[in-house]
């Protein structure tokens, strides 16, 4: 029996949609090889390989030949369905972040408090944040490549302002829990304009996370960020 390979349920997959689950149908190779982006001489191949192995039947419809899908390809491609679907659903939108609680410079405080980034907070996240900024140093690169990434992600976007003698830049924030669950209403903050790389973690709560955890600077902390669950997204 031939090596089933992913042209063949693309094959199987193209079959199915032109109606040959119940019916012969009538292909050319040259259309099926152009549909599923392969040469003619490829898709007879294929076919051959698939009727071999009991997917398809063939029969011949006055001059030509028309295929169907046996039980056997139906199942085949059924079972194969519900276990991709099954596994797409249950991957988790999640990435988790592990690092040591650090201190900074006191400025988180300072742009926390402005009114322009707070009511737009309390807006859009649901809460006021605690004034401050819990910062991360995140240990490992495969967490600064991700922290990386994070900002491709849809967020929930708090917008840039001015008051009028300076502007202030744009924040994506991305809700998060701390140390599995023990802080629910978190955020980690992607932002427009900051002093620190990819390996920091800037994370804002409902409440001072340092209090309700206990966990200090030098602490080693985890952080869950839960993708999909933004409104007032980006575009
Ligand atoms: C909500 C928010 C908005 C910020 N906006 C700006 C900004 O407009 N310009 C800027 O230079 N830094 C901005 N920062 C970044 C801070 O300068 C800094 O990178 C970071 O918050 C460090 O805080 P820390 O000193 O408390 O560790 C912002 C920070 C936060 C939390
Ligand atoms: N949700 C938060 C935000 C900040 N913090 C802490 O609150 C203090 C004030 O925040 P900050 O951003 O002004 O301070 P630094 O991050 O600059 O040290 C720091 O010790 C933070 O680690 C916290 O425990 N929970």
């Amino acid at each position: 029996m031939p090596e089933i390979k992913l042209q063949h349920i693309l094959t199987l997959v193209e079959l199915l949609s032109k109606g040959a689950r119940h019916n012969f149908v009538e292909v050319t190779t040259t259309e099926l090889g152009k549909n599923i982006g392969r040469s003619q001489q490829a898709a007879s191949k294929h076919l051959l390989d698939l009727e071999n192995s009991g997917y398809i039947e063939r029969a011949k419809k006055g001059q030509k030949f028309a295929v169907r899908v046996t039980d056997k390809g139906y199942s085949e491609i059924q079972s194969l369905f519900f276990s991709m679907r099954t596994a797409l659903e249950s991957t988790p939108a999640v990435i988790d972040f592990e690092g040591n609680v650090v201190s900074g410079m006191g400025e988180g405080a300072y742009y926390m408090s402005l009114e322009g980034y707070k009511r737009q907070f309390k807006e859009k996240l649901g809460y006021e944040p605690y004034p401050g900024t819990l910062n991360v140093r995140l240990t490992d690169q495969i967490f600064m490549n991700a922290r990386r990434e994070l900002g491709k992600h849809p967020s929930i976007f708090i917008d840039g302002f001015s008051d009028g003698t300076r502007t202030y830049g744009w924040v994506k924030c991305y809700r998060a829990s701390i140390n599995d669950g023990a802080v629910e209403n978190a955020a980690v903050l992607v932002l427009e304009r900051t002093h620190y790389d990819d390996s920091m973690l800037e994370v804002i709560a409902s409440e001072s996370i340092k209090q309700a955890t206990g966990i200090k600077n030098g602490d080693r902390i985890k952080v869950r960020v839960m993708l999909g669950g933004g409104h007032h997204q980006m575009p």
